[in-house]
């Protein structure tokens, strides 16, 4: 078994990296990304590179192989019938209707994947879980393939990604491992994993590529996400104990960072944890330990998520309350609005909670982001209901330029740690804005001494 096409179904924040990325390493295989959403396809396929994701080094990838043997489009059944590879990549929200609302993964654009390719498939095909799943999908999936088959065979293999955005190429140039997750048990099932394997060994080194069975993978997956997460919870508990009592965050990172047991990565603190996947893979984590009967396990991962809603609401409240508890007609100028630095992308960032709860104190907020488009903003307050669409569009406005979201502001919040924000000219900003000058730096990035000498007040989280 060899893997020569390749077709990727969703063309989002995974899909489009990842398979760029393979189209790079391995010339000989033809890569078709595909996707119902035509905007998306054509801004990949854009003359200019205004590509859809912004990811450094990603243009430079897409311009190496698009059009050689990387494609995207909307033919979703030509390129499914053409492929013996199909990936599934496309997203896995959590539910927010009926059973499990609130918690456990939505499916349907899985299982709607499942149906196109059995419907369509007129040879054998290996199916690879790309997405994020419950453990125990890729049964569903072989369940509908046995009901549905047109007489060709199906292997699955889950394949989770984990890529982080803002670093996605680095990530995927020189993963720490790809994880292959099928079924040993079987001799079609073992050439499947060898005919992955040997796609991912075209840069990626042999011992870098760990294979287990299918259900062992797809949990593992949401094992790191629920390892990565806790550690940020873990931090920014003890960020607001160092507010209590004069320690400091950044030098308890360091202390016991220096632990090899405990290594230094993932140990800021922060106004919170955002991004797709982190809160919606530990409520699917905490759904799927329920349905177990599981209670204490789940209640455990839960507390990560309770934690860093209240890391994001006692940010905000801390602002409310500095600026002599009311922040009503207040300007509030916001310095980044994406979930952490080097993205647009902007789901679940903790901006958008912060600033939600200041406009119900009626601020009035304005925001910079160097990537993110002014009409995000709205979509991502507007998506959460808590107000008119004509309520958010005047309690909100969105500046191209940093220092006019600064002028004549109260307060400042820092909210995502992008390095250009370092290097502006705070004397200029202290100038422009309405006296007391308020600092609240939820990243951590700026440096407190200067400010305050020249005569900001400035907060930091965990100091
Ligand atoms: N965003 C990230 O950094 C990471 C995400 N993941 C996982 O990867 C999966 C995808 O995530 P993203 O790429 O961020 O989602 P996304 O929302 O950016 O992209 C998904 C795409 O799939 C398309 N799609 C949905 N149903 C389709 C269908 N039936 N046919 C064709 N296209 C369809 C959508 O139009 C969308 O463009 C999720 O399960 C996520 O948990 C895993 C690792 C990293
Ligand atoms: O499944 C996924 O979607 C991905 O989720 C995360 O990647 P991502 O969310 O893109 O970015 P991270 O770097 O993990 O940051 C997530 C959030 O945590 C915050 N964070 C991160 C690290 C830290 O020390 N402190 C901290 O507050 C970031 O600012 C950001 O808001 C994981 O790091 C990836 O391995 C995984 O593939």
């Amino acid at each position: 078994m060899k893997i020569n096409k390749i077709c990727c179904i969703g063309a989002g924040y995974v899909g489009g990296p990842t398979m760029s990325v393979i189209a790079q390493k391995c010339p000989n295989i033809k890569v078709t990304v595909v996707d119902l959403n035509k905007e998306r396809i054509d801004a990949w396929n854009s003359e200019n590179y205004e590509l859809p994701v912004f990811e450094p080094g990603l243009e430079n990838v897409v311009k190496d192989a698009r059009g050689r043997n990387l494609f995207f489009s909307t033919a979703v059944e030509s390129s499914i019938q053409e492929a013996d590879a199909i990936f599934i990549s496309v997203n896995t929200p959590t539910k927010n209707y009926g059973i499990g609302k609130g918690q456990a993964a939505d499916l349907k654009y899985i299982e709607l994947c499942a149906r196109q390719i059995a419907a369509v498939s007129t040879t054998n095909k290996i199916v690879i879980e790309k997405s994020t799943l419950p453990v125990r999908t890729a049964s569903t999936l072989r369940n509908i393939f046995d009901n549905l088959g047109p007489g060709v065979h199906f292997d699955i293999l889950s394949n989770p990604e984990f890529l982080a955005e803002g670093t996605a190429i680095e990530d995927l140039h020189a993963p720490d491992r790809v994880l292959i997750g099928g079924d040993y048990t079987t001799e079609s099932g073992r050439e499947a994993i060898a005919a992955l394997v040997e796609v991912y060994n075209n840069w990626v080194p042999k011992e870098k590529i760990l294979t287990t069975n299918v259900w062992s993978s797809e949990l593992s997956k949401l094992a790191a996400n629920a390892f990565l997460a806790q550690r940020i919870s873990s931090i920014n508990a003890f960020s607001e104990i160092c507010e209590h009592t004069g320690a400091d965050i950044n030098e308890i990172s360091k202390a016991i960072g220096t632990d090899s047991r405990l290594g230094s990565k993932f140990l800021k603190a922060s106004v919170g944890f955002g991004g797709s996947c982190f809160q919606k893979d530990i409520l699917n984590l905490v759904y799927i330990a329920k349905s177990l009967g599981l209670d204490s396990v789940a209640d455990y991962w839960e507390q990560v998520i309770i934690l860093n809603d209240h890391q994001k609401d006692r940010f905000a409240l801390n602002i409310v309350k500095t600026l002599y508890n009311t922040v009503s007609g207040k300007k509030i100028a916001f310095l980044g609005w994406a979930f952490k630095k080097d993205t647009n992308d902007t789901r679940e960032s903790p901006a958008i909670y912060v600033a939600d709860t200041l406009i119900n104190e009626q601020a009035k907020i304005a925001v910079y982001d160097p990537k993110v488009p002014s009409k995000q903003v709205y979509v991502d307050l507007n998506y959460l209901q808590s107000r008119s669409i004509e309520e958010n569009k005047s309690a909100v406005i969105t500046e191209s330029n940093p220092y006019s979201v600064c002028n004549q502001a109260h307060a400042i919040a820092i909210m995502t740690e992008w390095d250009e924000f370092k290097d502006y000219d705070w004397q200029k900003i202290y100038e422009i804005m309405l006296k007391p000058a308020f600092v609240f730096d939820g990243r951590r990035i700026i440096d407190k001494e200067k400010l305050t000498e020249i005569g900001f007040k400035v907060y930091s989280i965990g100091c």
